[in-house]
């Protein structure tokens, strides 16, 4: 018997959503897998697999495509283009998969879609490319060579090559296509590192130190992670290194009130409340009353007290805060560039006009919120993206606006790792492919006190 819809119809939806309607791919994938979960895993593991490695692949796709084909991928109907590109996909990196296979089923959903009078030419493109796929010549020198190899739009290429040397950038590009273990953060509050990796490993899980900090591990091997019961008891939370570096960096000291003020889904703020020890207290604030409920569920699932959620616009002045916080952090919402891995298909979404725009929302957020720092407390600015104009552009424009502030060197709170990794300034800039981590920006700016001014 047919199924009523099959795996790579499924695929074809979501590769619509997300490439003609603008969809993302983890938002739809994860709706589409929660709506047939009646499907087996195996059929689960397929549509993950095919989905995210097609996008994540897609411009050399697209390159191979426009080889073997006479119509060129920009011209093809969309329905047609989305069933080549998955099709070239599980020809070139599934090798499980007889190439017969894979030609006969994008023909069969050429025909279910209503495309009968092409299945000739889907048949011809694919069999043309299942033939030829290693006699294909990609371009040799250039950006143009990076982007078709890594995947990568040659205008983040180019951006980046302003600052960073050519053999870093495509440690950086080719990172972003390793499957990287998840990290983890032991919620020191329930249990201890080394029990948390003994309990672990118990249920199976393949747990390895973090050479970063000693509370932090790379796990794999699980299945499901939230049907852990280390999950489940709140004994750990799943946070990149990077976030862990900039929560050390921020000093956090028994009794501090905190203000994190775009906190959601709570990852920081929840370390820091943790770092407390039951004293102090954190603001976890977030824009949406949805984003908010992230950080309760959070917070509740790891039972710490000192620590509440509050629906609140960072770029509005709170007057009742001026001055009263020891630390603020500042976790911006920025392009991601340092997160592409993670998030397949941003890095075909964002534009250079949408990256201005979030250096205006930075600075806009970044002025109003320094406000809450008390003399000699700590405004910690931290992105996870790879852009000097909101990285460190953004910090020296601060000092320059905001004089009462200095940076202060975050060396002294890093392992010994990545000390050399610093600028000269005091900020950190991680890179994924050369650190251990995601991309990341760390910059610690303090208030000065009134002793202090001039
Ligand atoms: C990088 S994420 C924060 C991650 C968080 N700090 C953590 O560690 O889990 C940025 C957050 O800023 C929030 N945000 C965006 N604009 C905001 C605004 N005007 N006011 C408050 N939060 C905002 C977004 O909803 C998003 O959750």
């Amino acid at each position: 018997m047919t199924k009523p819809v099959s795996e790579r119809e499924l695929v074809l939806g979501i590769l619509l959503e997300v490439t003609e309607e603008g969809e993302y791919s983890h938002i739809v994938l994860r709706r589409t897998l929660e709506k047939y979960q009646y499907m087996e895993k195996k059929e689960r593991a397929f549509i993950t697999r095919v989905t995210e490695g097609t996008l994540e692949h897609l411009i050399e796709i697209d390159y191979i495509l426009d080889c073997f084909s006479k119509v060129k991928v920009k011209k093809m109907k969309p329905v047609i283009r989305a069933i080549l590109r998955s099709a070239v996909y599980q020809l070139k990196y599934m090798d499980s998969i007889p190439d017969a296979a894979v030609c006969n089923e994008a023909v069969k959903l050429a025909v279910k879609k209503g495309f009968a009078n092409l299945k000739g030419f889907v048949n011809g493109v694919l069999r043309n490319v299942a033939r030829n796929i290693d006699k294909a010549e990609y371009p040799k020198e250039g950006t143009r060579a990076f982007s078709v190899k890594y995947s990568m739009p040659e205008w983040i290429l180019d951006m980046w090559s302003r600052d960073i040397d050519t053999a870093t950038i495509e440690k950086i590009a080719a990172s972003f296509q390793r499957e990287i273990p998840v990290t983890i953060r032991c919620n020191q509050e329930k249990i201890s590192p080394s029990m948390l990796k003994e309990a672990l490993m118990k249920e199976g899980v393949h747990v390895k130190e973090h050479p970063y900090l000693p509370y932090a591990f790379r796990i794999s091997g699980y299945d499901h992670l939230k049907n852990l019961d280390c999950f489940c008891k709140g004994w750990f939370l799943v946070q990149d290194i990077s976030s862990m570096l900039a929560v050390e960096a921020a000093r956090v000291k028994r009794n501090d009130r905190i203000l994190d003020v775009c906190a959601a889904p709570g990852g920081k703020a929840l370390h820091m409340a943790e770092k407390l020890c039951n004293t102090g207290f954190v603001e976890a604030r977030d824009l949406t009353v949805y984003k908010t409920e992230l950080i309760e569920e959070n917070i509740a699932r790891t039972g710490l007290k000192n620590i509440k959620a509050v629906c609140k616009d960072a770029t509005i002045l709170d007057e009742k805060e001026r001055g009263k916080a020891d630390i603020v952090l500042a976790d911006l919402p920025c392009s991601g560039l340092g997160v592409l891995g993670k998030k397949t298909d941003l890095k075909y979404k964002i534009t250079r006009e949408g990256m201005e725009e979030l250096v205006f929302l930075q600075r806009n957020i970044l002025s109003t919120v320094q406000n809450y720092v008390r003399p000699g407390g700590t405004l910690l600015y931290s992105t996870c993206t790879i852009h000097r104009e909101e990285n460190e552009e953004n910090v020296r424009w601060f000092l320059k606006n905001h004089p009462d502030f200095v940076l202060e060197n975050i060396k002294e709170d890093l392992c010994e790792e990545l000390k050399e990794s610093v600028s000269g300034e005091g900020w950190l800039q991680l890179l994924p492919g050369i650190h251990d981590s995601d991309g990341f920006f760390i910059a610690r700016l303090v208030r000065k006190k009134e002793s202090d001014r001039i």
